[in-house]
């Protein structure tokens, strides 16, 4: 893909995430996406933490490239657990925006959760 045709990171989370949405009906032994729908909320919030810890320890010790590969894994891991909840990464995408410019100081004492 040239540098013309390079989509933005919005876009390629829309694609992958219509891709995700789209293994629900797929078989197991053909797709990840439909194997770990089919093995349920708790392996994939397993595989979300796996992933999480796995990039942690990556950006202390690991590569740059080792870094983004980690950070792939468990970004692609939470589409997936969005997809299962039912959740858009719009609506996670609208929450950041409605974070935008408020201090992450004042933001934690407004919460309510
Ligand atoms: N982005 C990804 C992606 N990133 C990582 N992975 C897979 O995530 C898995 C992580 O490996 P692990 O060893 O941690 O996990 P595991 O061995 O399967 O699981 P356990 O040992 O924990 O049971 C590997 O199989 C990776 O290939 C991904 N699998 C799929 N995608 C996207 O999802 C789309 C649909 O994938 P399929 O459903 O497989 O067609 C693909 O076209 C991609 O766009």
């Amino acid at each position: 893909m040239s540098d013309s045709q390079k989509l933005s990171a919005g876009e390629v989370i829309e694609r992958v995430f219509a891709v995700i949405q789209s293994r629900r009906t797929a078989d197991p032994e053909q797709s990840y996406v439909a194997k770990l729908f089919q093995r349920g909320m708790p392996k994939i919030a397993q595989k979300v933490g796996e992933e999480a810890v796995e990039v942690a320890i990556a950006s202390v010790s690991g590569t740059k490239e080792e870094v983004i590969g980690e950070s792939a894994d468990v970004l692609f891991h939470l589409m997936v657990m969005w997809a299962a909840q039912g959740i858009a990464p719009e609506d996670v995408t609208d929450e950041l925006a409605r974070r935008e410019g408020v201090s992450g100081i004042v933001e934690k004492k407004s919460r309510n959760w």
